[in-house]
């Protein structure tokens, strides 16, 4: 069928698009990837390094997202706190899959594998991984789905949901379209992405068992990832 976007959607597809692409995790925190040693003690300290270099990414893209600023403060917050892990697992997912330049996937992969966190998780973790990749999502489409996920109403301690739902709902209409443009051939590549944001939901769960290990075994994070997911 062919597809029309509004004046409204080209615009809200640029600026989501700009801000995806302008925010970046610092080379010098991708390059030690390379450089550091491979121990335990090591890999958790750079996967922490990276976490808290991946939020501070993360809350600069949401600041961009059309509409974020004018909400409630304190949803704003509960927003950024409810889908941090979610909006990193798909960053982590997108980085694993292809950003990475040559050699950094086989590295971060190993890495993860090799930082305290126990194999029950690592499984759902690459399987997520893996079933991200057979999407073979445009750019355009891991920004909105990003943004979506941000987006989403019913996250504890959000007020007004309602004016959430309102921003995601155009940035689901414009996902819709996005999909039905780049996947003609596939009528159900839209519920496909969508589906995968169920098995985010999973993830995060299994996240916060993984902080409450590494916790147990006295692993320390910095401020502003205890601040984002409550610990210590
Ligand atoms: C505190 C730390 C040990 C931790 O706790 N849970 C997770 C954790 C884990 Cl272990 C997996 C998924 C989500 C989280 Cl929060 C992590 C490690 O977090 C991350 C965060 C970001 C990650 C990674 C791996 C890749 N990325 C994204 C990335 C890497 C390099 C470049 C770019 C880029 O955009 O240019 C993006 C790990």
């Amino acid at each position: 069928e062919k597809i029309e976007f509004t004046t409204e959607q080209q615009a809200l597809m640029r600026v989501i698009t700009d801000a995806y692409n302008k925010h970046q995790i610092p080379q010098d925190v991708t390059k030690k990837l390379l450089q550091d040693q491979y121990s335990t003690e090591e890999n958790f300290l750079l996967l922490t390094e990276m976490a808290t270099s991946q939020v501070q990414v993360l809350v600069e893209f949401t600041k961009n997202i059309p509409g974020f600023l004018s909400l409630d403060r304190e949803d704003q917050i509960a927003l950024l706190k409810g889908s941090a892990v979610e909006a990193m697992f798909l960053r982590s997912a997108q980085a694993l899959n292809k950003k990475m330049p040559i050699g950094h996937t086989e590295v971060l992969e190993e890495r993860i594998h090799k930082s305290g966190i126990s194999e029950e998780f690592i499984k759902p973790m690459f399987n997520f991984y893996k079933s991200i990749g057979e999407l073979h999502m445009v750019l355009e489409e891991q920004a909105l789905l990003t943004t979506i996920t941000i987006l989403t109403p019913d996250r504890p301690y959000v007020k007004d949901q309602p004016a959430v739902e309102r921003l995601q709902e155009n940035v689901l209409d414009l996902l819709r379209k996005m999909c039905v443009l780049h996947h003609p051939q596939e009528p159900q590549y839209f519920a496909r992405l969508l589906g995968r944001l169920t098995e985010l939901r999973t993830l995060s769960h299994y996240h916060a068992e993984m902080l409450a290990s590494w916790k147990v075994n006295n692993h320390k994070f910095t401020p502003l990832l205890c601040e984002i997911w409550d610990v210590q």
